[in-house]
């Protein structure tokens, strides 16, 4: 076992409904905490009382509620959970972001610059690792493993995420995040997990990390 990292590292992993955020977050804490690192998964919605709400209204409340209920969550979920992690040298790894915001608020037709002046405030990922894959593929992942909420079930929004998610990507990574497109239609979930992996150690690496 190496030894532990002194810098937190930030990051988030985001893409489509059902391309397989979960799944890498899951195989990627696991990989870090092999090396050595202590490593922090988390989600958002987060499991706070802000993000439980939001969980709750997402298939009832309006666009402009949830985008700033969505947002609110994200202060507490930095304020509470993440920041005092990073503090202490731990990585934290979250599953759905600023990316989800920019995107999912969009789908239910809140002006995107909105979404972006919600959320330009918040904290940017070290790390944002955007997941893609083609769209019959995503369905064919979502109808394996069934829907989790009604933008999955909406077949035409998921040209429009898709593209959401990459104008996202471009944008943090124009606010100074690391972006990694990891196209996955062809990856087995343990080819994009050692794909991720490298792409941390490369920035543990970067930040003289010894167990990088
Ligand atoms: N690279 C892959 N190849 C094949 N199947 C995959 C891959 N990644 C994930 N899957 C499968 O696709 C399904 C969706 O994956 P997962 O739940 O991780 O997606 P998600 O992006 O977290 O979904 P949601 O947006 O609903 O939270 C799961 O059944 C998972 O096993
Ligand atoms: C961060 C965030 C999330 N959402 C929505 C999108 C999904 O309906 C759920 C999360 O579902 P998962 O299967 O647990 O990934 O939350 C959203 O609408 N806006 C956001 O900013």
């Amino acid at each position: 076992m190496s030894e532990q990292s002194s810098t937190g590292v930030f990051v988030a992993v985001d893409g489509p409904s059902g391309v397989g955020k979960s799944t890498l977050t899951r195989a990627l804490t696991i990989r870090l905490a092999d090396d050595g690192h202590t490593v922090h998964r988390t989600a958002e919605p987060s499991d706070g009382p802000i993000g439980s709400l939001a969980r709750t209204l997402t298939n009832t409340a309006d666009g402009l509620t949830l985008a700033c209920l969505y947002t609110a969550d994200r202060h507490h979920h930095l304020a509470h959970e993440i920041e005092p992690r990073l503090a202490t040298g731990t990585i934290v790894i979250t599953d759905r972001y600023i990316a989800s915001g920019l995107v999912m608020q969009r789908l239910d037709h809140v002006d995107p610059d909105y979404l972006r002046a919600l959320n330009e405030p918040v904290r940017v990922p070290d790390l944002l690792l955007a997941l893609t894959a083609d769209e019959d593929v995503i369905r064919r992942r979502l109808t394996r493993r069934g829907t989790h909420n009604r933008y999955q079930d909406q077949r035409a929004s998921s040209q429009s995420e898709a593209a959401y998610h990459r104008e996202a990507a471009q944008h943090l990574g124009g606010r100074g995040a690391l972006v990694h497109t990891i196209n996955t239609t062809n990856l087995t979930t343990d080819a994009v997990a050692a794909l991720a992996h490298r792409y941390v150690r490369d920035v543990l690496g970067a930040l003289g990390d010894t167990a990088a």
